[in-house]
């Protein structure tokens, strides 16, 4: 991108756009060492828009780092297209093991690239600045890579790719090995790059948790296909397939006392109670509904464990509470609260 792009680009407002990555029945095979063909990705479809942050979740080898490299266009797919929006679309890539010049400070480091681009210094300074910021990395702009801690140079990969204010940032893993606190700070720099610069993004990570509070959509990769998309809240609150299920679980948060799943039943016992883990999201997430589903039905739900956090930037909750299991109790519980717009998993039974 040259000067005058960068200044428009970056005076340009932050609006919801078409599509600026397409993933097009991308497939793609690798060769196996015996010569046989491994089908890595197979139809894939996905698409992006401009502040979009996607996650691409799946377990290991499910083809994570191999999409996001089509991306990139470091290789190409055997068959279908990836499209990328602009007329000369910019990519900023944080790799699982991006290294710095350790001869360089942190501040030269970022602005190589600007360099060998052509910007001027004024455009160069104002760039590593704003990136440094980002990544809450002001203070360490004069330091070499062997002076900062593991949280922080992986920041300082990821303030590098910030730098020149890229279309498009791929972030391969990006909180793995990081201590909470190092994740949470690296993440919601890459929330503000979204938001304020516009970038689109795609996060690959088998840990749905590490991801899930900033991004907006979520994509399972499983089998070399898409088998469920949607916004992240969605996705948590209502997995359909069992493998997001399974992801899911994880993030919801609230985990049921172990003092009760050891005596969890799928049979229900006269007189006892339901379990159900319930997820709040949207307008659920800030209405009494419990209060009104109890007072309607005539009987209490009591609550067993709870947490209330962030998913895609959005407020989201999960409780577990115990209803009766009698009928015809139990079914309108479960119709009630699927009505009034929550996400409802029966856990099983207790006495
Ligand atoms: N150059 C290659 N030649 C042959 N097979 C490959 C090659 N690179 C990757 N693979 C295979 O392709 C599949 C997808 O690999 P990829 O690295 O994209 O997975 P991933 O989802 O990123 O996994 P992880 O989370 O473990 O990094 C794996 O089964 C891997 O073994």
């Amino acid at each position: 991108m040259n000067a005058p792009m960068l200044a428009a680009r970056l005076a340009a407002p932050v609006v919801p756009s078409a599509a600026v990555v397409r993933i097009k029945d991308v497939r793609l095979v690798y060769r196996a060492a015996d010569g046989s063909d491994v089908s890595v990705l197979d139809g894939v479809n996905l698409e992006a828009a401009r502040g979009e942050i996607l996650a691409v979740i799946g377990r290991s080898g499910a083809g994570k780092s191999a999409l996001l490299r089509l991306v990139e266009g470091r290789e190409t797919p055997d068959s279908g297209a990836i499209e990328l929006a602009g007329e000369s679309p910019t990519i900023g890539v944080v790799a699982r093991h991006g290294g710095l010049d350790a001869k360089r400070t942190l501040g030269e480091n970022l602005a190589v690239r600007l360099q060998a681009a052509g910007h001027d210094a004024a455009t160069i300074a104002r760039e590593v600045d704003h990136a440094l910021d980002l990544a809450d990395l002001a203070s360490a702009r004069g330091r070499h890579p062997a002076q900062l801690s593991d949280g922080e140079r992986r920041r300082a990969v990821f303030a590098r790719a910030l730098c020149g204010a890229p279309d498009v940032l791929l972030l391969d893993e990006p909180t793995a090995g990081l201590d909470p606190e190092s994740a949470r700070t690296l993440l919601s720099a890459v929330a503000r790059a979204s938001k304020e610069r516009g970038a689109t993004v795609l996060l690959a990570s088998h840990d749905m948790t590490a991801v899930a509070a900033i991004a907006h959509r979520v994509a399972m990769l499983d089998g070399g296909r898409i088998v469920e998309e949607g916004p992240t809240t969605q996705v948590v609150a209502r997995p359909k397939r069992s493998v997001t299920r399974r992801f899911a679980a994880a993030v919801s948060g609230a985990a049921l006392p172990a003092f009760l799943s050891e005596k969890l039943s799928q049979d229900p016992t006269p007189r006892g109670k339901a379990l159900l883990r319930l997820a709040f999201e949207g307008p659920a997430a800030t209405r009494p509904v419990l209060t009104e589903v109890a007072r309607e039905l005539g009987f209490d739900l009591g609550i067993v464990a709870g947490s209330l956090g962030q998913l895609g930037g959005q407020p989201f909750g999960v409780l577990i509470v115990a209803a009766p299991s009698d009928e015809p109790y139990f079914t309108a519980a479960c119709e009630r609260l699927e009505d009034a717009g929550l996400g409802v998993e029966k856990l099983g039974f207790v006495a």
